[in-house]
């Protein structure tokens, strides 16, 4: 370390990265106010607000500004802020607070002021008891010019007040107070799922060699450290020595163990269960995996989706504007027509229903806790955006190698065609050329080499190229080699190569030319993932079709689909990465938008050009994951169509609401927990989520098998959160009913 652990340290106590809770933080209106209050700080740089876990995070120098200084600006604004302790969770509030139920039960007696009229007066304590956070935040708002729900609701009870209709600006007070309340609760989960999610790594590693505990953020590339049985994995790594079982649940999802020995990957965040081993890092800390999945949530929270960027710019103008109208409701009282109450009771409710923050929060909760959830479950969802496009999907195109198959050749055949090269030879070129290659298929070839005791030379390999969807070039010891499937065969030579007289099934054979001249022949075979026929029929349940594009023979592709039980509908064999592009363009076209699935090799520029890129793994190359709008960190492909009937479902309920002027009517839970109690059961036993539980039981047997199985996911997730700030507009429609009832 020394010099170099010093400089970054030096770098790190510059550019600080903290977190704040925000507990008075309420809607994306409020967005604004904290910028203004932040952004002319010394020494704050960039600022960003996640909405549904009232997290503010900022990076400032910490030389010029510290963290408690930054709390203390936003402190003053009444925002309630506290730094946020590395991956310690706020605790959820369960009660609402003493004011808010004093203000509630103050409210009742007065209620009673028909039986004793003084009574009347109780209300008044309630209006002063629950309204003095409201009332800060509302004068914090002015004094930075900018209009707000705290100052709507301010008029609205200070009309009710001139009005001596005490009860009434009770109501509004009590309604706002729980509704707030309610809100914090939904979003408390939101952070607790997200600060699980930054504190799955722990913050020290052990050296191996010394036992020595340091930060890992002083730990380099190359290092060797201990893990125990029942310690998490500090960094990713590749394990040096030792065996164990490792509990990838927090990456992946599953929870079944995965055994690890000499030369297995493990990642950071994830579970030593029972062994010893010690790990060489691979990356450091902050590039490990789960560092990058925390970003990628996070980015993906500030990159806002479609609906809520409009949601958002309309609430810019939505407030003042809601003021302005129910300041006309009034001009009729003040001109005293006949009835000037209801004339401004028209007003007040106008105020106070047009609340502005159910509906600007709806949707930012639902997102991001889809997000959240999906990356819990081994599925990396880069933003909001991608989830409405993903229930747009209409067709899947999937890669191959590596993706339907799990891209782990065996060498089925490998022999010398010419009399004047031995196999020993020819096995020494041909490793050592494909050693200097990534594809999956000279990894075998390589270890086939070794299993002759063979070591691989890649240091004399002089010119090296690769024909991507064809092979590789290497010049080895003056000789000029080929090595790749017909195509890279007629690049060699001029005449086409002759069929194999004994094909056998499923194998992809490949051709090794010196110069003009075939000098051997090996067949690779590679078998399907577990869980790829049952992906590809999950789809076509929920509708969408299915293509395999590859690069490989049609005889290997063949074999892949009846491996799939000939569940795949379209196939497109010996296939260049370009004419990948070309087909995607072409579904694109003819079916509707088109997702493509890969692992990166040959397949980057269709998962570019796919309406949604999907890359295999956080072990896939580099480029798919950068590339991709979703990652399946787990490669199991069935997390795919899950995710994809979540996100319909979800986008479905979103729809409704936004299109409904008064969306307050149609909510999800409301009404389809009286249609699902009468059809199943079980559905209604979780309450909110009943649409999105209708949506797939109606798509036959296995999509509600399917959501059955989400069903646990489904209440401490998305929906939980959604009921509770879908409770607001239902409080206040009932209130309104009741009150035009009254009149
Ligand atoms: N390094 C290599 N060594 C041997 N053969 C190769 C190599 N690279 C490519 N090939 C040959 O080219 C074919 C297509 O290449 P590749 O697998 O990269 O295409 P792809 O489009 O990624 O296919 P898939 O859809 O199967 O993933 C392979 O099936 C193989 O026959
Ligand atoms: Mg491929
Ligand atoms: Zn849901």
């Amino acid at each position: 370390m020394g010099e170099v652990g010093n400089d970054r340290e030096a770098k790190a106590a510059k550019n600080q990265k903290s977190y704040f809770d925000e507990l008075g933080l309420c809607c994306s209106s409020e967005v604004p106010l904290i910028e203004k209050i932040l952004k002319p700080l010394d020494g704050v740089q960039k600022v960003s607000v996640i909405i549904p876990s009232k997290t503010v995070i900022v990076i400032h120098d910490s030389l010029l500004i510290s963290q408690h200084e930054i709390a203390k600006a936003l402190n003053q604004a009444r925002l309630e802020a506290s730094v946020r302790a590395h991956g310690t969770a706020k605790t959820t509030k369960k009660w609402p607070s003493p004011y808010i139920l004093a203000c509630g039960v103050l409210l009742l007696v007065s209620l009673f002021k028909k039986f004793f009229h003084p009574l009347q007066w109780f209300a008044i304590a309630a209006v002063l008891v629950g309204i003095a956070p409201i009332m800060l935040r509302s004068i914090v708002a002015i004094r930075k010019l900018t209009l707000d729900i705290n100052i709507l609701l301010l008029i609205a009870v200070g009309g009710a007040v001139a009005f001596r209709d005490y009860s009434e600006a009770a109501f509004i007070v009590l309604l706002f107070t729980v509704a707030e309340w309610l809100e914090s609760k939904a979003s408390s989960k939101a952070t607790a799922g997200m600060s699980s999610l930054m504190s799955m790594a722990p913050q020290q590693a052990v050296l191996a060699e010394t036992g020595q505990a340091v930060d890992v953020g002083d730990v380099e590339i190359n290092t060797l450290i201990a893990v125990k049985a029942g310690e998490v994995i500090p960094i990713d790594g590749i394990v040096i020595d030792g065996w164990s079982e490792v509990d990838e649940r927090s990456l992946t999802g599953e929870s079944f163990p995965v055994a690890k020995q000499a030369n297995s990957l493990v990642w950071a965040g994830t579970l030593n269960i029972d062994g010893y081993i010690s790990v060489r890092t691979t990356s450091l800390s902050e590039n490990s995996a789960v560092a990058k999945m925390t970003r990628l949530v996070e980015e993906a929270q500030s990159s806002r989706s479609r609906t809520q960027r409009l949601i958002d710019s309309c609430t810019k103008y939505y407030t003042p504007v809601v003021i302005v109208a129910s300041g006309v409701a009034l001009i009729p009282f003040l001109m005293r027509v006949s009835n000037t109450r209801s004339w401004f009771q028209l007003a007040l409710v106008l105020l106070v229903s047009a609340c502005p923050c159910a509906l600007v929060l709806s949707t930012p909760v639902a997102t991001f806790c889809a997000l959240l959830k999906a990356a819990s479950t081994g599925l990396l969802i880069k933003g909001g955006d991608v989830l409405d496009a993903l229930a747009k999907i209409r067709v899947v195109a999937f890669d191959k190698t590596g993706t339907i198959t799990k891209g782990e050749f065996t060498v089925v055949e490998f022999e010398s065609m010419s009399s004047k090269v031995n196999l020993h030879t020819l096995l020494y070129w041909v490793s050592s050329i494909e050693s200097k290659s990534s594809h999956p298929m000279a990894y075998a070839l390589v270890d086939h080499a070794r299993s002759y005791s063979i070591e691989p030379k890649p240091e004399s390999v002089k010119e090296f190229r690769i024909y991507p969807g064809e092979g590789i070039y290497g010049e080895i010891e003056g000789r000029n080699i080929y090595i790749g499937n017909k195509r890279v065969a007629a690049r060699a030579s001029s005449e086409t190569v002759p069929n194999m007289a004994d094909m056998k099934e499923g194998v992809t054979y490949g051709y090794v030319f010196l110069d003009m001249i075939q000098i051997g022949t090996f067949a690779l075979s590679d078998t399907c993932r577990t869980g790829a026929a049952e992906a590809i029929k999950e789809l076509k349940l929920l509708g969408i079709k299915t293509a395999m594009l590859t690069g490989d023979s049609t005889e290997a592709a063949m074999h892949a689909h009846g491996q799939l039980e000939h569940g795949i509908e379209i196939i497109h064999a010996e296939l260049l990465p370009e004419d990948k592009v070309h087909l995607i363009d072409n579904l694109k076209k003819r079916e509707g938008a088109t997702a493509m699935v890969g692992d990166g090799v040959n397949d980057a520029p269709a998962l570019a050009r796919a309406s949604i890129g999907i890359s295999m793994g956080v072990s896939g190359s580099a480029v798919a994951v950068e590339t991709s709008h979703i990652t399946l960190i787990s490669n199991d492909l069935r997390k795919f169509p899950k995710a994809k009937c979540c996100s319909s479902s979800h986008n479905r309920l979103k729809e409704r609401r936004l299109q409904s002027p008064s969306f307050q009517d149609q909510h999800c839970c409301h009404d389809h927990k009286k249609a699902i109690a009468v059809t199943d059961a079980n559905h209604s036993s979780d309450g909110c989520c009943g649409r999105e539980r209708g949506c797939s039981s109606a798509e036959g047997t296995t999509g509600r098998r399917e959501i059955g199985g989400y069903s646990r996911s489904h209440r401490d997730g998305c929906c939980a959160g959604e009921s509770a700030v879908l409770q607001m507009p239902e409080i206040i429609t009932e209130w309104k009913r009741e009150k035009t009832a009254a009149t």
